[in-house]
């Protein structure tokens, strides 16, 4: 068998943690000692072929701030896909959870990993396409990693991929992507943006009270998200960046990793 493929005779299923778009996520063993998180695919939910060929792509994207892929178990169906487990679950839910317990050396360094997972897709040209922070994990340490990254090009449910679906990122989403489907590394960077903004709002949701279609209009009129109030005027500069209406015009996630440093040395 292929480096990729895992024996699903090698995986034994414990509690389920919780059900995304692709069906539900369960904490496993791996030969009966390592902790994984097993994903089981419903039927109808993606191209599972075209999945299980860029599997093998993402089997090699490894870096410590990125939720790593172990394999994937496509000789039946359902197709299990086997990745690293994270304790401390989704960076939304972590966010809601812990609210005022988290200081802003803390946030800032929520933003440093994100911001060092994505710099390294970026360095790699892979597009993750639905940055946000409920596709970001946190592991036992508190350590926040990147997750489901370029798995929106194998969903099946088309409210999902349409830029006019119900289900579609469109507060996620800058204008060239809203209009043209144009993604790119810099669209990736205006998605990192509103990470920023939800991490320093504590998982508020980004123009709340305001509809997908609004926010389409808004965005083109050029409203931007307002300043959270736990983040100082510097680090809202920093966000603020990353929604430059013009792709060419918002900075590269090394750039951004470089400011975010400067901000966690001299933090006033
Ligand atoms: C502890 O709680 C959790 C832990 C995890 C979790 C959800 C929760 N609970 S919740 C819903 O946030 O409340 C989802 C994963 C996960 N996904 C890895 C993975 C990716 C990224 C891509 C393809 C396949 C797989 C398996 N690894 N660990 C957890």
């Amino acid at each position: 068998s292929e480096k990729w493929e895992i024996n699903p005779s090698e995986l034994t299923f414990m509690k389920e943690l919780g059900s995304g778009q692709f069906g539900v996520v369960r904490l496993g063993k791996w030969r009966a000692q390592h902790k994984v998180a097993i994903k089981t695919i419903r039927e109808g939910s993606m191209y599972e072929e075209d999945f299980i060929e860029e599997a093998k792509v993402m089997m090699r994207l490894c870096h410590p701030k990125l939720v790593q892929l172990y394999g994937v178990c496509f000789q039946q169906r359902p197709l299990l896909i086997v990745a690293e487990f994270m304790e401390n679950g989704c960076l939304l839910n972590f966010l809601r959870q812990r609210a005022r317990g988290l200081t802003e050396a803390w946030l800032l360094s929520m933003c440093q990993d994100v911001c060092e997972g994505m710099e390294y897709l970026e360095a790699h040209s892979f597009i993750h396409r639905d940055l946000a922070a409920r596709n970001c994990l946190v592991n036992e340490q508190s350590m926040v990693k990147v997750s489901d990254f370029g798995m929106t090009r194998y969903v099946l449910d088309n409210q999902y991929t349409s830029s006019s679906g119900a289900k579609f990122p469109v507060k996620w989403s800058p204008p060239e992507v809203l209009h043209y489907s144009k993604y790119s590394s810099k669209s990736d960077v205006w998605s990192f943006g509103v990470v920023m903004w939800e991490i320093y709002s504590e998982g508020r949701t980004p123009f709340e009270n305001r509809s997908n279609l609004d926010v389409v209009n808004d965005i083109t009129r050029g409203i931007r998200l307002y300043r959270p109030h736990r983040a100082s005027q510097p680090l809202y500069a920093i966000m603020y960046r990353c929604w430059h209406e013009r792709p060419q015009g918002r900075p590269t996630f090394s750039e951004l990793l470089e400011e975010i440093r400067k901000l966690a040395e001299n933090p006033d």
